[in-house]
């Protein structure tokens, strides 16, 4: 407590046992007044332009009664004590009020205004050696012990914890951002922010202007010189495919126009083909679907807007039937790429197989080459359904289709695998980048890398590795986080740290900035890099990505990199490989890319950075971080 003029000496109150009434002694040492807040001197005229001097003497007595203090509690056994209500008076302002352990009012009353804190808390005693230094947030108490009792407490213990995660982040963040120096890699990220990813095609560019073209701020939607419509470096938070396009099914001559490949959904009703649809390509979330009303037509949805994944779904009511007049199967099967059929695994599925059966029939009739998918939804008895189902269609002479397969929820991310899968057959490029990935990873020490379709997060294409749930997962994971972040900040490159609560040690720590340096660099020549590098625990940017990125820390504990890099508005290489493979990757491109800036100095027969400051590729790219090791 600061005394003011008419109380006395610097002193505090020190209240040992709530019992007992506090005892106001001075202090000598002003252990707690390290920072002087002037505004708070300020209030003691008397002690204004003056300082204490501290008298040796007296703070070796003080020094020496602490220690014996300190060790005195330390061995002593606290024991549970009854608390008699108590009220004492502060000064004029304050008083506190003392009910139980966990109710202590600290009550200010200043003419009409009169507010009250509880700072009550229930502390363990076990842990609380010296209650005269001990900060609220520093001390742990009862809230703190896990498993938490109740389910409320359990609660709260997260939201503290996040709260207290969120504090931290924006501290680091805030001092990072503001740096009182400006740096080179400031200048570099705004270089490589405006940076194109290719040259420009025209080729009526200088030399100079080849790399970057730096007009641009970096938080603003870059652009692509090829399509203008690009951005570059920020996915838009309300990333989606256009409107909800619902055509009636008498809408048959945009039918005929139409030579996108067409999925088909069908299935009976309320097997979950609409949810499907929300989910996989509208970011409906999975409870959401619960009030998803019945479809009565086909309801067609043009999921066109991705540089790949250009094709169209028709939902088709569970009650249609192929037999009346107005269901124009040519139609219909005749341009169909591929037809999903859903069946509810929860339900009774002898129906769902006798529909299945009649709509495998009568669409290969019209048309032999429709790929037929299976998603067995909701559940997993799939093997009985599986065998069912082929066994029919033998018995019908059959026997030559091909049904595949595949375990759906929309719960989890089985469902955006299985329609992976439909769309991938649907890619005449496929076995093209199929290959290119193959070439990739075989060159690069990179374990798996998927090529993404950001909006919908179905992979487009995956190296021949097999693919395991949990890395897509993982890949899926980095997705949302990067669209997140890059559209709250329009950052386009990022170092996202985080794991287990581990002390973050100071090294890890550099090496993730010389990160970010040879990042910049890289991305000043090459474009966009967007890269999640899970080392330590710090800088969260907002609390959806921090809990996605726990999510992630179970399974990238282990040293263990996610790459992302954006090929353009829609698609995203993502890569999965070990952290000392990426770090030689990424020592190699910095590089490759210091011999191309020399290169195009030499060219251009200029010596000297080709143009000044951020508006210059070779410019904002440091040259003495070329030779720095990544690693301390
Ligand atoms: N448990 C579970 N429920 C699901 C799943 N997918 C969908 N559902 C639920 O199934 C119900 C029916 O879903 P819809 O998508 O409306 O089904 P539909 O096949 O389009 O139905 P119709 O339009 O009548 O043909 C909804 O309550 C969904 O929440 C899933 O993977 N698991």
């Amino acid at each position: 407590m600061l005394p003011t003029q008419g109380l006395g000496p610097v002193s505090h109150w020190k209240w040992h046992t709530l019992n007992d009434p506090p005892v106001l002694q001075q202090v000598m040492i002003d252990t707690q007044m390290a920072h002087k807040d002037p505004n708070i001197m300020n209030l003691d005229p008397s002690r204004s332009g003056k300082t204490r001097h501290d008298d040796e003497e007296m703070l070796a007595i003080e020094f020496d009664n602490f220690i014996k203090e300190k060790s005195k509690k330390m061995s002593q056994t606290f024991k549970p004590f009854q608390i008699t209500m108590k009220a004492l008076k502060m000064n004029e302002q304050f008083s506190l009020k003392v009910l139980d352990q966990a109710t202590v009012y600290l009550v200010f009353r200043a003419g009409t205004t009169n507010l009250k804190l509880n700072i009550g808390m229930v502390l363990d005693p076990r842990e609380i050696v010296d209650t005269e230094t001990s900060d609220l947030g520093d001390v742990s108490n009862n809230m703190d012990k896990l498993p938490a009792r109740t389910d409320s407490l359990a609660r709260l213990q997260k939201s503290i914890a996040h709260a207290q995660h969120y504090d931290r982040s924006l501290t680091e963040r805030d001092r990072r951002i503001r740096r009182s120096v400006p740096r080179g890699s400031a200048d570099a990220l705004t270089a490589a922010a405006s940076c194109p990813l290719r040259p420009d095609p025209s080729g009526f560019t200088t030399p100079a202007d080849s790399y970057c073209k730096c007009s641009r701020r970096p938080f603003s939607g870059n652009s692509y010189q090829d399509d203008p419509s690009c951005y570059v470096g920020s996915f838009p938070k309300d990333f989606s495919y256009g409107p909800f396009e619902q055509n009636g099914d008498g809408d048959s001559t945009s039918l005929q126009e139409d030579h996108k490949p067409r999925i088909l959904l069908m299935g009976l009703r309320r097997s979950g083909k609409s949810s499907i649809q929300k989910v996989v390509f509208h970011k409906m979330s999975p409870n959401e679907t619960l009030f998803l009303e019945s479809t009565n037509k086909i309801v067609k949805d043009d999921i066109n807007n991705s540089s790949f994944v250009q094709f169209q779904i028709w939902d088709f009511p569970g009650q249609i039937d192929f037999f009346d007049p107005t269901f124009d199967s040519d139609t219909i099967f005749g341009g169909c790429g591929a037809l999903v059929f859903v069946i509810d695994a929860q339900d009774d599925y002898q129906e769902a197989l006798d529909r299945l059966h009649q709509t495998v029939t009568k669409a290969y009739r019209v048309n032999e080459h429709i790929k037929f998918e299976v998603f067995i939804h909701k559940m997993e008895s799939q093997r009985d359904i599986h065998h069912r189902a082929t066994e029919d269609l033998a018995e019908a002479g059959l026997e030559h289709v091909h049904l595949s397969f595949h375990l759906t929820s929309i719960y989890d991310h089985s469902i955006f695998e299985a329609f992976s899968k439909v769309v991938q057959k649907l890619i005449p490029q496929l076995p093209t980048l199929e290959n290119l990935l193959n070439i990739l990873i075989s060159n690069s020490g990179i374990e798996k890398a998927f090529l993404f379709d950001v909006v919908s997060k179905i992979y487009i294409a995956t190296d021949s590795s097999p693919v395991d749930m949990q890395s897509y997962e993982l890949c899926c994971d980095m997705i949302d986080v990067v669209i997140d972040i890059s559209c709250i900040y329009g950052l386009i490159l990022l170092i996202y740290i985080a794991t287990d609560s581990s002390p973050v040690d100071m090294q890890s720590y550099e090496l993730c900035c010389d990160m970010i340096d040879v990042v910049i660099d890289i991305s000043c020549i090459y474009g966009l890099i967007l890269l999640i590098y899970i080392a330590t625990d710090s800088s969260p940017v907002d609390m959806q990505s921090y809990e996605l990125c726990c999510d992630m820390i179970d399974v990238l504990n282990n040293g263990t990199v996610l790459y992302l890099r954006e090929v353009n508005k829609f698609l995203a290489l993502v890569c999965i490989l070990r952290e000392e493979n990426f770090q030689k990757q990424v020592f190699e491109l910095r590089n490759k890319c210091q011999n191309a800036v020399a290169a195009e100095r030499t060219r251009a027969g200029s010596p000297e950075p080709l143009a000044n400051g951020a508006a210059d590729s070779a410019g904002a790219y440091d040259e003495s971080a070329a030779g720095r090791p990544l690693l301390p």
